[in-house]
């Protein structure tokens, strides 16, 4: 892992447009996921999106791109035009890396796909940003589960589209990989427009310009928590640990209600 120094600089292509997500609407057998539900990503911000499992995070990230089937409705529009699903990195919760291809060649799919030539260094510096340069050679059978999430994180990053949507990116990683990673992810993708989903309070409050807690049936999302500053947070600033309890009340958890008190006023 490199460290920050020679890292991959922010987001040279920042982007430039607002979606907004208007009278969203998926149901599945005939029950609402969600129904009538809006939402603003401006340009260039950060969005975490916390809930119970089963609540309809995945299924509202993968409206956005277009891939929900059967009873779906509502408008996605982006404020300059044009359509977003032809603008969108997505990183699914299951890594869906090429088992015949090598990590490497997995790096490099997009541009193989598109007809054009891979940009190598890029390819061999995020590898080494997420720590498979040992592995490069390797096919996602030999990996770990952790190993297959950070190669799918090099392979999204590696996109440089202007709307990344990211499903539990750092679920299966161990606990200082995964804040190595958040900070990967927060340099690599300043600037562009990110939707990530996460159950983990504190990661969402490290990353994002902007928390929504998704919650009922049909789901409906809170109202936003702004952290200040910018990300990567530091984790242990009482102001942000205020805010983690805030999200695990909105989550249904029982805190007490005078935790983080003193750290808000
Ligand atoms: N293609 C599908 N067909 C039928 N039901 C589906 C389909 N996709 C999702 N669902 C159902 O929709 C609901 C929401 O699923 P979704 O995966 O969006 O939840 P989630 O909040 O992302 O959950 P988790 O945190 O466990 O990943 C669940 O009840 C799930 O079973």
């Amino acid at each position: 892992m490199r460290d920050t120094e020679q890292a991959p600089q922010q987001a040279q292509n920042p982007t430039n447009f607002d979606i907004h997500l208007s009278g969203a609407r998926v149901a599945f057998g005939g029950v609402d996921i969600f129904d009538d539900l809006d939402l603003t990503l401006r340009a260039g911000s950060f969005t975490c999106l916390l809930g119970p499992s089963g609540v309809g995070k995945s299924t509202l990230l993968r409206f956005l791109t277009g891939l929900v089937e059967g009873d779906v409705s509502g408008n996605i529009t982006c404020s300059n035009g044009g359509i977003l699903r032809n603008r969108i990195a997505y990183m699914a919760q299951q890594d869906l890396l090429l088992p015949w291809r090598t990590v490497r060649e997995n790096v490099e799919l997009g541009a193989v796909l598109r007809g054009e030539r891979p940009d190598h260094a890029r390819a061999e510096h995020l590898i080494a940003e997420v720590g498979l340069t040992d592995a490069a050679h390797l096919r996602p059978a030999k990996l770990s589960g952790g190993m297959k999430q950070r190669a799918a994180l090099a392979r999204t990053l590696m996109e440089d589209r202007p709307v990344v949507l990211m499903d539990e990116p750092f679920s299966a990683l161990d606990p200082v990989n995964r804040l190595r990673l958040q900070e990967l992810a927060a340099r690599v993708l300043r600037g562009k427009t990110v939707l990530l989903v996460t159950h983990d309070p504190l990661e969402a409050l490290r990353l994002g310009d902007h928390v929504h807690v998704l919650s009922g049936a049909p789901a409906t999302l809170a109202d936003a928590i702004t952290p200040d500053g910018q990300s990567p947070r530091n984790i242990t600033d009482p102001a942000i640990l205020a805010q983690q309890a805030e999200l695990l009340r909105q989550l249904g958890a029982d805190i007490s209600t005078d935790y983080g008190a003193e750290a808000v006023s």
